[in-house]
């Protein structure tokens, strides 16, 4: 294959092309960071937790809506000593948002301590020397008798063996009233496994009193060092790997969990700000109940603390259960999407959203160009009232702030939409092999926003069933292959796709709703797969030198497309290319899917007058079914090295491949 490069530029690449998309599915927002709270109301009609619910227990925090006396609400706790626990609607509440806490019972002549423990997010990973911020709040109900002397409370780190990696003891305040306890554990030797424990337990509580003593907690936490030590911040290990990819935007707070089932369990982004102990928590939309610890001034300080740009989405009247509000009963959302706006870039002196931020310690405004209205409004019975939902929603918000660029969600095929929408958020399931087909768009003035992709199954009539109709549970080296064939088509499409996200992004590999996942973790560890390597982006319009750690796609966006021969459009295309240059170097940068079973020769012809000699080559390759998993987590990884090139050269693909070919012409 002969392919003849043009000298000059057709369309620039954007700056946002590449970026992430980021919701609470598969436990992401929570178990990102350790963290959990204290329980909330069993909520009138709140049917009991389902499975999952008991997954949520670990750590992050006791059901806040699972009914209290059902197992459910203490899976994951565990008693310690001669005590038992349970979780109660507490007749003095922590906070309203807080209403339930777990109540440790202490019977009377115990000899030994007494107390609870936490398991975590399927393990707890502690590492010797790392300081561990431990938070909760307890209170001992006035009405108990009198104790011969306080009892001591202590919170400790234990390992599977029970043993303590580190402790801290404090008296306990006999007082009517919660107090708060903050510390900081630092374990004295990292333990064998992650089956290890937060644990609160109460000595020298001796008593006659028959009926027990009780002490009531809430709002438990436990956080690893965060990235760039945010309070309330994420888990250093998962944001570096995010970090990586130099993602230059970041799509919150979904996809499907912005939705709710209901218009009540939407996400509402004032439930999410302020004191923990002020966040009620949802019922999210991937079956397990959100604590929202991880809320809107979170997400953009991520946003600051990675250099992104927020896309950020506002509820649209749409829920999943197939419920629509419209027409003037949309009011009081558009308040709430304009008020969640103004919390953003509002000014605090007009707006009270805007001196919420302020009082949060972020008076100047946040940077916001984008606001998603809705997601998906393409499925269930979203399409049927999107037409009315758009018109209320981008009608108010544009005229209130003229400066953004709202995003629709349903097809850019139809229902017709007015305002017409500027931007459309395409969502595209690909199948292994259908995903070697370049992306085509028709230009008609809309812009694209290529919101969620992936390669999600082998299966090309099921795209979504299970991994024995050909779900992927893993991202394999064919699939990554495939994402960047379609990835080119999108620098091909640069002119009108102005940016683009994989989905999910995150994913708990113990427990998620979702798969392929771009990064998979666990309690102690992050799981780079094979689309997250491609996916990785280098912004800097530097040189991209030789790295010792390969970046593939991100990191060779380049500025402008340089059109070139172009590849077969069929289905059944296997081998894609593209070209784009970076204006500041003159390096030109040639990306190369294979997704043939066999290598495939190309010859590049570049019409330049000198061209360097020797490439830097970025390769991405293996048997096509391989994936990188928790057992095998570096299987598949770039590889660099330095090939041979000139003003013609050729290149062999290997089978299965994606190629990075990085040059200096001019
Ligand atoms: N089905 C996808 C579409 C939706 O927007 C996301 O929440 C889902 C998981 O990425």
């Amino acid at each position: 294959t002969t392919v003849s490069v043009s000298a000059t530029a057709s369309h620039p690449i954007p700056t946002t092309l590449w970026g992430q998309m980021f919701e609470d599915i598969s436990h992401v927002r929570e178990s990102v960071r350790i963290f959990f709270k204290g329980l909330n109301p069993p909520r009138a009609g709140m049917e009991d937790c389902t499975p999952n619910c008991s997954k949520i227990a670990l750590f992050n925090k006791l059901p806040q809506h699972c009914n209290k006396d059902t197992t459910a609400a203490l899976n994951a706790w565990l008693p310690i000593g001669e005590s038992s626990i349970n979780v109660v609607a507490d007749p003095s509440p922590l906070s309203s948002a807080l209403p339930n806490s777990l109540v440790l019972v202490i019977p009377p002549n115990v000899k030994r301590d007494v107390g609870f423990a936490n398991t975590g997010y399927w393990g707890i990973n502690f590492v010797k020397d790392t300081q561990y911020t431990a938070s909760l709040n307890y209170r001992v109900p006035a009405f108990l008798s009198p104790l011969n002397s306080p009892p001591t409370l202590t919170i400790s780190l234990l390992a599977e063996d029970g043993s303590t990696l580190a402790a801290h003891s404090t008296e306990l305040a006999l007082v009517d009233g919660w107090t708060e306890v903050d510390i900081v554990l630092t374990p004295d030797r990292t333990p064998p496994s992650l089956a290890n424990r937060f644990a609160v337990t109460v000595s020298n509580a001796t008593h006659t009193s028959p009926a027990g003593i009780e002490v009531h907690f809430a709002l438990l936490s436990l956080f690893p060092p965060t990235f760039k030590g945010r309070k309330n911040g994420m888990r250093t290990d998962i944001a570096q790997a995010l970090a990586d990819a130099k993602p230059a935007f970041f799509r919150f707070p979904g996809g499907n969990n912005l939705e709710g089932q209901t218009t009540a369990t939407r996400w509402q982004w004032r439930n999410t700000v302020g004191p923990l102990s002020q966040r009620p928590g949802r019922v999210g939309d991937w079956s397990y109940i959100n604590t929202d610890g991880l809320g809107l001034l979170e997400y953009l300080h991520w946003c600051e603390d990675l250099d992104m740009e927020p896309f950020m989405a506002v509820w649209d009247g749409y829920s999943l259960g197939g419920s629509s509000v419209t027409g003037d009963a949309l009011g009081p959302f558009i308040a709430e999407a304009i008020e969640q706006i103004n919390f953003v870039i509002g000014d605090p002196n007009t707006s009270e959203a805007a001196a919420l931020r302020a009082s949060l310690g972020h008076a100047e405004p946040f940077k916001l160009r984008f606001v998603e209205i809705g997601n998906e409004d393409f499925v269930g019975q979203a399409p049927g009232t999107v037409a009315s939902r758009w018109n209320w929603f981008a009608t108010n918000l544009s005229a209130t702030f003229p400066q953004l660029h709202f995003m629709a969600t349903s097809r850019s095929s139809g229902p017709a939409l007015t305002p017409t929408p500027e931007i459309y958020d395409a969502h595209n399931g690909l199948r292994q092999t259908h995903s070697y087909t370049t992306l085509c768009r028709l230009r008609n003035g809309i812009k694209f926003f290529e919101g969620e992709y992936a390669s999600t199954s082998t299966n090309s009539s099921n795209l979504y069933g299970t991994p024995e109709q050909g779900r992927l549970l893993w991202p394999t080296v064919a699939a990554s292959v495939g994402e960047a064939a379609f990835m080119m088509g999108f620098e091909r499409n640069a002119d009108i796709v102005f940016s683009s996200s994989y989905a999910p992004l995150l994913g708990h590999v113990n427990n998620s709703q979702w798969t392929p996942n771009l990064v998979g973790f666990d309690a102690g560890k992050v799981y780079k797969s094979t689309s997250y390597h491609v996916q990785k982006v280098r912004t800097a319009p530097s040189p991209p030198l030789l790295t010792a750690t390969p970046q593939l796609f991100a990191n060779n966006r380049g500025d402008e497309y340089l059109p070139s021969t172009l590849p077969n459009n069929s289905t059944s295309a296997t081998l894609i290319w593209s070209v784009t240059r970076w204006t500041a170097t003159n390096q030109l940068i040639i990306k190369i899917s294979n997704s043939a079973a066999a290598s495939q020769d190309l010859t590049f012809v570049l019409p330049f007058e000198s061209v360097s000699s020797v490439g830097s080559l970025e390769l991405l390759t293996g048997a096509a079914t391989t994936s990188n998993t928790p057992a095998a987590p570096d299987l598949i990884a770039p590889v660099a090295s330095r090939i041979p090139v000139g003003t013609i050269f050729n290149y062999t693909a290997p089978a299965t491949s994606f190629s990075i070919i990085t040059l200096t012409a001019q």
